[in-house]
């Protein structure tokens, strides 16, 4: 089977370029494109009319208060007050703009990846841990929401004001502008060097809260067991070492993200340092004035402020991209279950048939080995075996919860691989070990998945389940059709979840139905009354019953012990008891 485990792909996956990432990201929020375009229009007159600013002073300075004309002072200051105003207001409907871009795009990921859960295989399921899928669904997505909503359009701003900053520098005096603007190289190198380390400490940081989300799932799932063998402290020190983990694997991203902050901090003191000396060496030898270097300080520190920012932006953009890249991990998986193309149909076959079918969990273990059998049509089928045997295993690849590994399974004559989804499962009915009901109604329930009857009223499907006779499984529940039914809870006994499982199944009116210990949990008297209602199903229904209690194979047309990789015919019930405890025996 492949691996779906992401926590493994993660390791694999991790060289793909910022730029890459970032490009598939802009291609799932492509509709956002024009607003972004609009809060880039706002962000960028910002910008501008704050580098304008200390412009306009500086010449509202030299031509109107040195020459003592206050109506020119109070015409500026009423043209730097509008454009302050403007600012404000440009800033504002940027924020509003990109805060709904933000959650636009949690709404979009959500979405994208909860639709590809529902696409992925049972393997997938398997292989990962609802907790850290949650984790995924829930927290890396607003990860990258917070970079969208608070943190793009400001980096954008803060590059913008520096490029500005930078052009009036170099045009001013070119050898100070270089010499002012060298930590600023140094401090791109820096960035250059230490992002992927950030961005490493970041994703380890998101898999070990991952890690935990799915250390609270398991216990909270368990609760009942952990509350029985009074094992609390055991998932209190799991649950310890969990949040000890991302305890640290936090701190070190906190570092990791703030070490930006001091390195831009220095460098650019430096800077301010190198104009200031070197601003007056120019001025010793009559190269430059000193109101010159006054100003060029002042868009010294317009270049190097928003770098300072920068750095807190940064820091956010490789949480951002860590989270992004948890998310595509996902998105980017595709499901093994393939469909093959529709070949033609061989004649007079079985109704299903494994043939030379090999299977197994993981790469080298087969579970099924070269098994062949047939299933006709009409015909009950019981398959006994030990415990961890196969019996499950061979049941999932008849309703195709997973692909044999070599061998083909076919269904009426054609490859199962070349059936639409819909089409298997309306064909194949599947009642699980461990049934798993909806929160809801009983009716809920039973129509999940049921397209006939659908939109039927309470009566109308009451008539079809005492025609399909069923009428005596639904009045054991007290409010027939409306029982509430709570997902996880237990309002409803194992038995009365399988009896709702078996409604859903046989009203499904399938070619073949699969019981995998669908009486386990049902007293002797219902479970005679199951066989009675199964014994009426339509005669050309298939049955395949798998029970560790002898007396629900009593009626079987034909018997398979499933054990050690193989699945063999047992022939009469007599010979079946001798393998069963044979097989037991040498297990
Ligand atoms: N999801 C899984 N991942 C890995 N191994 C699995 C998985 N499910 C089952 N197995 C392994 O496959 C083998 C067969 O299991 P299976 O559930 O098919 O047995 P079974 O005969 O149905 O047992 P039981 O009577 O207890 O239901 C077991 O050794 C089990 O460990």
């Amino acid at each position: 089977m492949k691996n779906y485990n992401l926590n493994q792909i993660s390791s694999a996956g991790e060289k793909k370029s910022t730029l890459k990432a970032l490009n598939k990201l802009l291609q799932l929020i492509r509709a956002e494109r024009p607003n972004l375009l609009k809060a880039l229009a706002a962000i960028l007159l910002n910008s501008g009319l704050l580098l304008l600013g200390p412009y306009l002073v500086g010449h509202t300075i030299d031509t109107y208060i040195r020459t003592k004309q206050y109506h020119g002072v109070l015409v500026f200051s009423g043209i730097l007050l509008v454009m302050y105003l403007t600012a404000m207001v440009t800033g504002y409907f940027q924020t509003k703009l990109m805060g709904g871009v933000g959650q636009r795009m949690l709404f979009t990921l959500r979405n994208a990846i909860f639709t590809k859960l529902q696409e992925l295989p049972v393997g997938f399921f398997n292989q990962n841990k609802a907790g850290d899928l949650i984790s995924r669904v829930n927290n890396d997505t607003d990860k990258l929401n917070q970079f969208f909503s608070q943190s793009l359009m400001q980096f954008i701003g803060s590059i913008m004001t520096m490029i500005g900053a930078g052009i009036f520098l170099l045009s001013i005096n070119v050898k100070l502008g270089a010499a002012g603007l060298f930590p600023a190289v140094l401090i791109l190198v820096f960035t250059a060097l230490l992002s992927p380390w950030v961005k490493r400490k970041n994703a380890v940081n998101l898999k070990s809260t991952g890690g935990m989300s799915a250390e609270i799932q398991e216990s909270l799932n368990n609760f009942k067991v952990i509350i029985a063998f009074n094992r609390r402290d055991y998932f209190r020190k799991k649950f310890d070492q969990a949040n000890h983990e991302n305890y640290k694997t936090a701190i070190g991203a906190g570092l990791a993200n703030n070490i930006f902050m001091p390195v831009y901090g220095m460098l650019s003191s430096f800077a301010q340092l190198i104009v200031l000396l070197y601003g007056i060496h120019l001025i010793s030898i009559g190269e430059f004035s000193i109101g010159l270097l006054v100003s060029y300080l002042s868009y010294a520190t317009n270049f190097y402020n928003p770098l300072r920012q920068l750095a807190a932006l940064w820091a956010s953009f490789q949480v951002a991209m860590a989270g992004w890249d948890r998310i595509s991990q996902i998105l980017s998986l595709e499901t093994d279950l393939v469909a093959v193309e529709v070949a033609e149909e061989e004649k007079q076959a079985a109704l299903l048939e494994f043939r030379n079918v090999h299977f197994g969990y993981e790469q080298d273990r087969d579970i099924l080995h070269d098994i062949s059998f047939k299933l006709e049509k009409g015909k009950t089928y019981a398959l006994i075996g030990p415990t961890g045997g196969g019996k499950t295993t061979t049941a999932s690849l008849i309703a195709r919860l997973y692909d044999a590994g070599k061998g083909t399974v076919l269904l009426q004559g054609r490859d199962i691989r070349s059936y639409p989804a819909a089409e298997r499962s309306q064909k194949i009915g599947f009642i699980l070990q461990e049934p798993f009901l909806f929160s809801g109604t009983v009716k809920d329930n039973i129509l999940y998945g049921n397209e006939i009857y659908k939109d039927y009223s309470n009566a109308q499907l009451e008539e079809v389940i005492r025609e399909s006779n069923l009428g005596e499984l639904l009045a054991i529940f007290d409010e027939g059709l409306e029982t509430k039914v709570t997902s996880g809870s237990d309002n409803i006994s194992l038995g009365q979840k399988q009896l709702i499982a078996f409604m859903r199944a046989v009203l499904r009116k399938p070619d073949l139905l699969i019981l995998d210990e669908a009486t386990a949990n049902i007293d002797t008297v219902t479970e005679q009354l199951l066989g009675a209602i199964l014994k009426k199903l339509p005669a050309e229904t298939t049955l395949v019953i798998i029970a560790h209690r002898l007396n629900t194979i009593e009626n079987a047309d034909q018997i398979f012990f499933v054990n050690s990789g193989e699945v063999q015919k047992a022939g009469t019930m007599k010979h079946a008891m001798e393998m069963l405890l044979e097989g037991k025996r040498s297990t």
